[in-house]
């Protein structure tokens, strides 16, 4: 991993050329104290929807949360998507695919949730083929988390792996990882034959710059912290500003 320069990522050159790649949390939404906390508002909507216009629909939202859920928070808009780091995806068709099966999640998803329940501040967010606990409530709890949630993974076996975020540990299939779906995206229209562009601001957004950098393409980190994107924008509100620049270039 290098550190990403800190030059302010390039504009789309024409309406054709890009494909975009949007992190949900901490790059599009500040991050809160709680999940469903979280606030997208109206112009945020209008932003993305006329950049996937734009675009010719080459832009989807690649986030830890669930489809379902992004569609909540941005209905009444559907964007193509891949939710639970790529365990399920919807193209630009509104084609929806269950990557994973949630099975094997069974034997551990009540032990998980009395966990939580045991200790304040915990919480299972329950995603279907993917269980996070978020320990933003209780950050003292961090080491004790990860401990818990490997013993699970171990149990799980080689399907299964623990992802480390923001205040927050995921169970996953280790299967799937953002970079896996920026690929499968990139193998379909609208998305084949553009350049390939990743936004995010955590971890696991590393896999998404990596295939977008291998695609070439390039990644743009948002916040702090080691990574391997080519360009940082410094949070969430410049990430907003450059998206909005980008839209402006795409219209002219
Ligand atoms: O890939 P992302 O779109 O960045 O999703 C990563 C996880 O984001 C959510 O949790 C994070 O954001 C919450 C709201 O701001 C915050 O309370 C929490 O501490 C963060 O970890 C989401 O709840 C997870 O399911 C995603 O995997």
């Amino acid at each position: 991993m290098t550190d990403a320069t800190h030059a302010r990522p390039p504009l789309p050159p024409s309406q054709h050329e890009w494909a975009l790649f949007l992190d949900f949390d901490g790059t599009l939404t500040p991050l809160v104290d709680h999940p469903d906390g979280v606030m997208v508002d109206q112009s945020l909507r209008d932003l993305l929807q006329a950049l996937s216009e734009r675009l010719d629909g080459a832009l989807a939202v690649v986030s830890g949360r669930s489809i379902s859920d992004l569609d909540y928070h941005l209905a009444p808009l559907k964007l193509a998507c891949a939710g639970q780091h790529g365990a399920e995806r919807r193209d630009a068709a509104g084609r929806y695919q269950h990557a994973m099966d949630s099975g094997p999640l069974e034997s551990v998803r009540q032990r998980l949730n009395e966990f939580a329940d045991a200790h304040h501040g915990l919480m299972v967010e329950d995603k279907g083929a993917s269980l996070a606990v978020h320990y933003r409530g209780a950050p003292e709890l961090a080491d004790t988390v990860v401990r818990h949630g490997q013993t699970m993974v171990d149990e799980l076996g080689s399907d299964f792996e623990l992802h480390q975020g923001k205040c927050v540990v995921e169970i996953k299939s280790s299967r799937c990882h953002k970079g896996l779906s920026v690929e499968t995206f990139m193998n379909t229209t609208p998305f084949s034959g553009r350049q390939p562009i990743f936004v995010g601001d955590d971890a696991t957004d590393e896999n998404g710059f990596a295939s977008a950098q291998a695609m070439g393409g390039f990644g743009i980190k948002v916040g702090d912290g080691e990574t391997r994107a080519d360009f940082r924008l410094a949070d969430t509100e410049q990430a907003r500003q450059w998206l909005e620049e980008c839209l402006a270039t795409l219209k002219q």
